[in-house]
């Protein structure tokens, strides 16, 4: 299978540190796309889901960090008095901080007099007066009381009158404090930048201007220049702008990065008019990028023609490849280095085959292994899951059934529960081992010595959970085997659409009309389908009745997808003119067939879910001829396959899953393609015969 013998992968050398090297099976893609990004050429990946797309452009800013010369600089906002709602974005290069932002001076504000200052003077000021008129003769006393308090009065107002107008005019909006001027660092960028966004979120990618609930100006509200916020394309500069998703991405965004790839440097304004950001607009900010963008291969027609001719390079990953050592062994490299990025349990020998054999399946050939590396990922972990579980779950089972201990009923129960307190707190194999074997040892010692009860071991059990992240597990790991692995795959759990399939089968197999290997019957043939897109095979049991009418017709039941439907319309075509020339090596049972005045009906029997491809044709043909002519269609087959009009038989899709269904109900035989044989995985209990053309068949389906 592999070029190196192994047990676990613990055998096997460290992958490498650097992530371009982790990245498998995309070797030309890897090529094009570093050439792309070192000359500053714009790229578009396409590929499927979880093909690396993501992990090329992140192994692409590793190397970019490390590569060439490169000047940090800082962006900066400052206000413009000449035009508040134009602030100036700048970019400067080298360490700056410290020169755009000297040590504040402290700053002395005019304020109006508190009302203890007034009430003090207003005290000193009678105090005083009390002294001066104590000399004074009664007949002046009235007319000194009179002008001191005018002039009294006077000086307070003046005091008062002064204060306030001085704090008034110091809080004027065209008088900005110090604190308002201040220049604002929006970005500092210390090494050659590679910044991620989701092409959806425009306000991320274009930057925006934030919203002042108090009016966007001092002394209140928040100058404008500090409500800048960079885009995404601006902290991009001079480095990698990664743009995923391009499905979503709005076609006003698609202008602004057309404007920004072409003049290199974007204005920023408010994105949301209701916001009193919406009046305020940056001058343009340098934005000097490499854009790389990337999506599924039907997102291509969300992108405008201008944007698309502006990328140099369009690059497609490749979604399998050829099955061959070279590539399994970089599957295993795969293997391992999942492990040791996710920290999980080694995986052992034959795990590692069974998930190759995975990669063949999900390919859909012998011949081919899979690229879309996230979903084997996925599995590996849950994989990993299952080992650690499994092992908490067989080490307790052992505890409970010690022959040292007489467990009651009551603690069994319990156990199970402590199972999952355990499996759900912590998923480290090595820890839950170690509390297992602590607690065992415990409890042999305690009931033989100390004779310790049930309850107290419970207690302790309790309270060596909660011990659980103090213990020391480094060393103590399960590898992952291959019965974890077949747990993932047999219980569908990594996809939800095979689970829906999978228990759709089991709920409704039992009430299938399906009887494998039966009498030889007119019109009945068993062809083959897929469930749900995800991997599971299924048979359907085809009928065709032809009845004697004035108005000959072909009618269709339970059949509703387009293809589906023109296929047939093809295999009803074909059988009658194949019965009508009466080029078929077989006799009819009623003699000469006359087709001017026949209606046939062809049904899907119990199909229920939507049906469409092209894959039943050759059986719908059989079953077409067989009634037309009379002729029973042997029972012990079931077939795949399409046809042209001169009766070749055509590739299909899913061959593995349907011989799979073919096995799962007992038929002896499948027959398919013979340009899908080579496809073939597991042959073990069915014979799979393939087929070139319609007359090959007839005799393997009639009895001649
Ligand atoms: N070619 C590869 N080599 C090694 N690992 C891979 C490769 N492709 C995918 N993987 C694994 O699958 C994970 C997901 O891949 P990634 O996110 O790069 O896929 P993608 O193509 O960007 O998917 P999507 O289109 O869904 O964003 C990676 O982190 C890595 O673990």
């Amino acid at each position: 299978m592999f070029s190196t013998k192994f047990n676990t992968t613990d055998d096997l050398p460290e992958p490498s540190p650097n992530l371009i090297n982790q990245v498998i099976g995309q070797d030309e893609a890897v090529e094009i796309v570093l050439n792309a990004v070192k000359n500053k050429r714009h790229a578009l990946l396409l590929g499927d889901p979880g093909v690396g797309k993501s992990m090329m452009v992140k192994a692409f800013g590793e190397l970019l960090e490390n590569s060439g010369h490169f000047t940090p600089y800082t962006i900066i906002s400052k206000p413009n008095l000449k035009n508040t709602e134009k602030p100036m974005v700048e970019l400067l290069e080298g360490n700056v901080i410290e020169r755009i932002m000297p040590e504040e001076k402290p700053k002395v504000m005019r304020q109006p007099p508190s009302m203890l200052t007034l009430v003090l003077i207003m005290l000193g000021f009678i105090l005083v007066t009390q002294f001066l008129l104590k000399g004074v003769p009664e007949t002046q006393m009235l007319g000194i009381v009179a002008t001191t308090t005018i002039v009294g009065t006077l000086i307070a107002f003046i005091i008062l009158f002064l204060a306030i107008f001085g704090a008034t005019k110091a809080s004027m909006p065209n008088s900005i404090s110090p604190a308002d001027l201040k220049p604002m660092v929006l970005y500092e960028c210390p090494k050659r930048p590679l910044v991620r966004a989701s092409a959806y979120n425009t306000t991320k990618l274009l930057g925006d201007i934030k919203h002042c609930p108090l009016g966007g100006k001092p002394p209140i509200g928040t100058p404008p220049h500090k409500r800048v916020i960079l885009g995404a394309i601006h902290e991009a500069h001079k480095g990698i702008l990664y743009v995923d998703e391009i499905k979503t991405m709005p076609l006003d965004v698609q202008d602004y990065i057309l404007t920004a790839i072409q003049d290199k440097k974007l204005a920023i304004s408010g994105r949301n008019p209701n916001s009193s950001g919406a009046s305020v607009e940056t001058n343009p900010i340098p934005c000097d990028f490499t854009l790389i963008m990337s999506g599924n291969m039907d997102d291509v027609s969300n992108l405008r023609a201008p944007l698309m001719d502006r990328i140099d390079y369009k690059v497609v990953l490749k979604n399998k490849m050829d099955n061959s050592l070279e590539n399994r062994d970089k599957l295993l490299q795969f293997i391992v280095q999942e492990i040791k990025n996710n920290n999980l349990n080694p995986m052992t020998y034959e795990a590692c085959c069974e998930l190759v054999k995975l990669a063949q399946l999900l390919s859909g050939s012998k011949n081919k292994l899979t690229l879309r590396l996230r979903r084997l990922s996925n599995i590996i972990k849950m994989a990993n899951d299952i080992a650690t579980g499994k092992e908490l779950s067989e080490s307790l089972n052992e505890f409970t059934k010690n022959g040292t201990l007489d467990l009651d009923d009551t603690f069994d129960s319990d156990s199970e529960l402590i199972i999952e307190q355990l499996s759900q707190g912590d998923k480290d194999a090595g820890k839950l081992k170690n509390v297992v074997s602590k607690i065992k040892g415990k409890a042999t010692k305690s009931t033989k010595k100390s004779g310790k009860s049930v309850d107290e071991l419970k207690i302790e059990l309790r309270a060596r959970i909660s011990d659980l992240n103090k213990l020391d597990t480094s060393k103590v790991k399960k590898p992952i085997e291959l019965s974890d692995v077949k747990r993932v795959l047999d219980t569908g759990i990594y996809s939800m659409q095979k689970q829906v399939a999978m228990d759709y089968l089991e709920n409704f197999k039992e009430y299938k009309n399906i009887h494998p290997n039966g009498e030889p019957t007119v019109g009945v043939i068993h062809g083959l389908a897929v469930l749900g897109g995800e991997g599971l095979g299924d048979v359907t049991r085809i009928i065709t009745k032809v009845l004697n009418a004035k108005n000959p017709k072909t009618s269709l039941l339970n059949i509703t997808g387009d293809i589906a439907k023109h296929s047939i319309t093809l295999a009803s075509a074909l059988s009658k003119k194949l019965v009508s020339d009466g080029t078929l090596p077989l006799k009819g049972k009623d003699g000469e067939t006359d087709l001017s005045e026949k209606e046939i009906y062809i049904q899907f029997s119990q199909s229920y879910s939507k049906i469409d491809g092209d894959s039943a044709t050759a059986a719908v043909c059989l079953s077409i001829i067989s009634s037309l002519m009379n002729i029973p269609i042997k029972q012990d087959f079931c077939i795949t396959g399409s046809l042209d009009l001169n009766g070749d038989m055509l590739a299909i899709g899913g061959v593995n899953e349907k011989i799979g269904a073919a096995r799962e109900y007992q038929f002896k035989r499948v027959i398919v393609p013979f340009s899908n044989y080579k496809d073939v995985i597991n042959v073990e209990g069915i014979e799979v015969i393939p087929v070139k053309t319609l007359d090959e068949l007839i005799p393997l389906v009639f009895e001649i």
